[in-house]
């Protein structure tokens, strides 16, 4: 099966990282000097990209991934059965040798994300999803958490790469009041798609950020849906994958009320034309 295909893939994306982690590690940078991309991110993209295109044949499938859009490729979602590829999220993690680093692969068709699959390498955690089949971790069956309560509720956000001081006042001062309300405690992983994860897991209540990209998050999107969570906009309405924000939660009481905090800042979307990015 296809969500199968995805899954070697990603295993075999992984033991290029775990080689790559044992070897000189090359960083660059893309968008600005804390964006860092390296090697391992391009040669793990190609790998994953030619795997599929090797089984489904050149021309019939489409890809979006992140270091082939830094590299000026289009980032459109078409009805065209597309693959959405994160090879390395965690970048930063993955050089400083802080332990999270995943692979997410989604796989869209009529830009309905029909599946995804998180690797959490340094766990050994394989987190999968198909459209109306469940969600499960290692092949366990995972569940949102069941709390309601705010006050007893772990929140997950990420500060991104964009230093700018009145976006990074904004994230922060958005931080500051989630932690008074107080919630049990602020984390964050460092990636998004494992961040996605641990919501499904029912190890924390919540994930939002603004500033990620349609890659880091399509597959979690995919796995907390089929866990019994939500997702929205930072605003409360509809998710939109090519927005560039997101909440989301084990339920809409705690999505709504992490709504009510979130200082809204401006994010060029995925999709928008080169000038308006
Ligand atoms: O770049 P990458 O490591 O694939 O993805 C990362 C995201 O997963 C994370 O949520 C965000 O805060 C980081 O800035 C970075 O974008
Ligand atoms: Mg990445």
């Amino acid at each position: 099966m296809v969500g199968d295909l995805a899954e070697k893939t990603s295993v075999r994306a992984v033991l290029e990282i775990r080689k790559a982690g044992e070897s000189e590690i090359r960083v660059m940078t893309k968008s600005s000097t804390v964006d860092l991309v390296t090697k391992t991110d391009e040669r793990v993209e190609k790998i994953i990209i030619g795997s599929l295109i090797k089984e489904f044949g050149e021309g019939t499938h489409c890809f979006i991934g992140e270091e082939s859009v830094a590299k000026g490729e289009p980032c459109i979602l078409t009805d065209k059965p597309t693959w959405i590829i994160d090879p390395v999220d965690g970048t930063t993690n993955f050089v400083h040798g802080f332990p999270f680093v995943a692979v997410s692969i989604a796989f869209a068709v009529k830009k309905q994300l029909e599946f995804g699959v998180v690797y959490s390498c340094l766990e050994d955690k394989m987190y999968k999803a198909r459209r109306g089949k469940g969600a499960f971790c290692n092949d366990e069956p995972i569940q949102v958490s069941d709390v309601k309560d705010i006050n007893k509720s772990i929140i997950i956000s990420e500060h991104g790469t964009d230093r700018s001081p009145e976006k990074v006042k904004k994230i922060f001062s958005t931080m500051q009041k989630i932690l008074c309300i107080p919630v049990h405690g602020l984390r964050g992983s460092g990636t998004a798609a494992t961040n996605m994860c641990l919501v499904a897991t029912g190890a924390v209540e919540a994930f939002f950020e603004i500033g990620i990209h349609c890659w880091d998050i399509a597959a979690g999107a995919v796995i907390v849906q089929e866990a019994g969570g939500i997702l929205l906009d930072v605003d409360g309405g509809p998710f939109d994958l090519m927005s560039r924000r997101m909440v989301s939660a084990n339920n809409d009481v705690i999505a709504k009320r992490i709504i009510k905090e979130i200082e809204i800042f401006p994010a060029a979307r995925d999709d928008a034309t080169p000038e308006k990015k």
